[in-house]
């Protein structure tokens, strides 16, 4: 607010919350290392989990960065863009979402220090920028190339991935799950991998054990038959995909029938009942055995489509009807009335079967046999929840393996690696940009410090003892959190994806100087802002 001649001069409304400067960057920096710190504790295989409860009081027990901060609501402008830095991570490369807002939270602590130090924002930005740049170099030309189709690798970069989201004993078998599916629907175009991984199925199912989770060539349907007269099993299925309810239209309109004589009723339920019978008859017609209906299957249709020997499965979800429609080479037809033969699927096989006690509708031997499903199995909800969890990032991590055929080493020897380098390129870089890109080396051993921390080890000895022996030893010198001390990740089978690793420091980085660059927030008055959404309709009136 200014004061001209005694006049204040209101340029926003009142209520408007506003920081500028030092104030602005300390509070933004300030919310976005809280983030950081939140997730911190989960990093690595030793990390802890957290339990979220919303609301609504459901339970979320996870070890995973993007799905804590997902459901934390989080709403701080500057915190929300941690969030971002997960999700990005997430969408990118599939792991190392801990990984991004820990660097992104450990920049930004730094960079504080350096604001402390009075050194300008664009400063920083501009070495951060530099250091970002740099690593990705560095990172490349550590990278080891590796077959990609290596049945090895692939396992321990999966079991790398999911250690400290699954039990121990579960790991292996999993991993194995995750690398067998990837392999199956990998596509070699011109020389190189590339895994769809939408053609990869997760479908829960609580009950048994994590160890009766399987892997299944084909499409898994959590539905049943919608008619017990219809068979259970159908061999060589031609299958129909149809999103149009095969009940009896309810007039849209608000037309009235008057029905005056027993003889008129009659007629119109024989009308209902034909127009019934015809849909059905143009789907045996087209020669289909098996329908999906994303739509609702009435009575009578049950009645006449299993008289006509054909499976039917109705309220198919959506995303399903898309899987199958892949799966099968069948077209989703929204009109009965339009299907013909060439929109049909195939499969060899779709049968129903018990799982758990209930029915499932298993879609097997498929056109397209790079649909898979795995079906998983847990004791309750959060084992299946935490299990899905692990397999994505297992997932994504084999594809990223399969495509790229390059992985670095993990258990922080990476992280150290581009410090070290980081810290000799600062010093070719010179002036004061030199403070930044230090900074940002030192930033980057927060992974293995708190990789260490969180296995109960003395961060500053492990962090001393690797840094030494990557000078003597190499690059893929990172800190064994099992046994305590600095050894080979790549000996112990602790490897990531070289696309996890940029991606990281990428998305990191561009959140931190996102951030840094930010000296003004003008936020809305929440008063304001609840007043104008508080009105509902008729609250006026009550008011009088
Ligand atoms: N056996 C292991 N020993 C040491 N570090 C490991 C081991 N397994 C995984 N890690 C490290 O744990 C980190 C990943 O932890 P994780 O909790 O999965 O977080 P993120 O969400 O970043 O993937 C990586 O730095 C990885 O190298
Ligand atoms: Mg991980």
């Amino acid at each position: 607010m200014a004061q001209l001649a005694g006049q204040p001069i209101l340029i926003l409304p009142e209520g408007t919350q506003r920081y500028v400067g030092k104030d602005a960057q300390r509070l933004n920096i300030l919310a976005a290392r809280i983030v950081a710190e939140t997730v911190r504790t989960t990093l690595g295989p030793k990390g802890m989990d957290k339990m979220l409860v919303d609301s609504l009081g459901d339970i979320v027990i996870t070890n995973d960065g993007a799905t804590i901060l997902d459901e934390m609501d989080i709403q701080h402008p500057a915190a929300k863009m941690m969030v971002e830095v997960a999700k990005t991570q997430d969408k990118e490369a599939g792991d190392g979402t801990t990984t991004a807002v820990v660097i992104a939270g450990e920049l930004l602590r730094k960079a504080e220090e350096l604001l402390n130090q009075n050194i300008h924002p664009t400063i920083i930005v501009k070495g951060y920028t530099l250091a970002a740049e740099k690593a990705q170099e560095i990172l490349e030309s550590i990278a080891k190339d590796v077959s990609p189709m290596d049945e090895e690798i692939l396992m321990k970069a999966a079991t790398t991935a999911i250690t400290g989201k699954a039990a121990e004993e579960e790991r292996e078998y999993l991993a194995k799950l995750a690398v067998d599916a990837v392999k199956l629907v990998a596509e070699e175009v011109d020389g190189k991998y590339i895994v769809d991984i939408d053609n990869i199925k997760l479908e829960k199912k609580e009950g048994g054990s994590v160890r009766d989770t399987q892997l299944i060539k084909g499409v898994v349907i959590d539905k049943e038959r919608v008619h017990p007269g219809m068979p259970k099993k159908v061999e060589n299925a031609k299958i129909a995909l149809i999103n149009e309810a095969l009940e009896v239209k309810e007039t849209e309109t608000d037309a009235e029938i008057r029905i005056t004589s027993p003889e008129q009723l009659q007629a119109f339920l024989e009308q209902e009942e034909k127009m019934i019978k015809e849909m059905v008859d143009k789907i045996v017609a087209t020669g289909a055995n098996v329908v999906f209906c994303q739509k609702g299957i009435d009575d009578l249709a049950q009645h006449y489509l299993a008289k006509a020997g054909i499976l039917a499965v109705r309220r198919v979800k959506k995303s399903d009807m898309e899987k199958l429609a892949k799966a099968t080479g069948a077209k989703i037809v929204t009109n009965v009335r339009d299907l013909t033969p060439d929109d049909l699927g195939y499969a060899e096989l779709v049968e129903e079967r018990k799982v758990a006690g209930e029915n499932m509708v298993f879609v097997e031997g498929c056109k397209n046999p790079k649909a898979v499903t795995i079906l998983i199995r847990g004791g309750t909800e959060h084992v299946v929840d935490e299990v899905e969890r692990a397999l994505e990032d297992a997932i994504k991590v084999v594809k990223d393996i399969v495509e790229d055929g390059k992985i670095v080493a993990g258990g922080g020897a990476s992280e150290i690696e581009l410090a070290i380098r980081l810290d000799e390129y600062a010093k070719e870089v010179g002036g004061k940009e030199q403070l930044a890109i230090e900074a940002f080396a030192d930033a980057l051993k927060v992974i293995p410090r708190t990789l260490a921390e969180n296995a109960g080890l003395d961060p500053v000895d492990v962090l001393v003892k690797v840094t030494a022996a990557h000078k003597d030893k190499g690059a893929t010198i990172g800190v064994d959190v099992f046994a305590g001390e600095p050894a080979d990740m790549l000996e112990r089978g602790v490897i990531e994806p070289l696309r996890v690793k940029k991606q990281a420091i990428k998305s990191a980085s561009e959140a931190a100087i996102m951030i840094l660059r930010i000296d003004d927030v003008i936020a809305a008055s929440k008063l304001e802002k609840e007043k104008e959404g508080g009105k509902g309709p008729g609250e006026e009136e009550t008011e009088f």
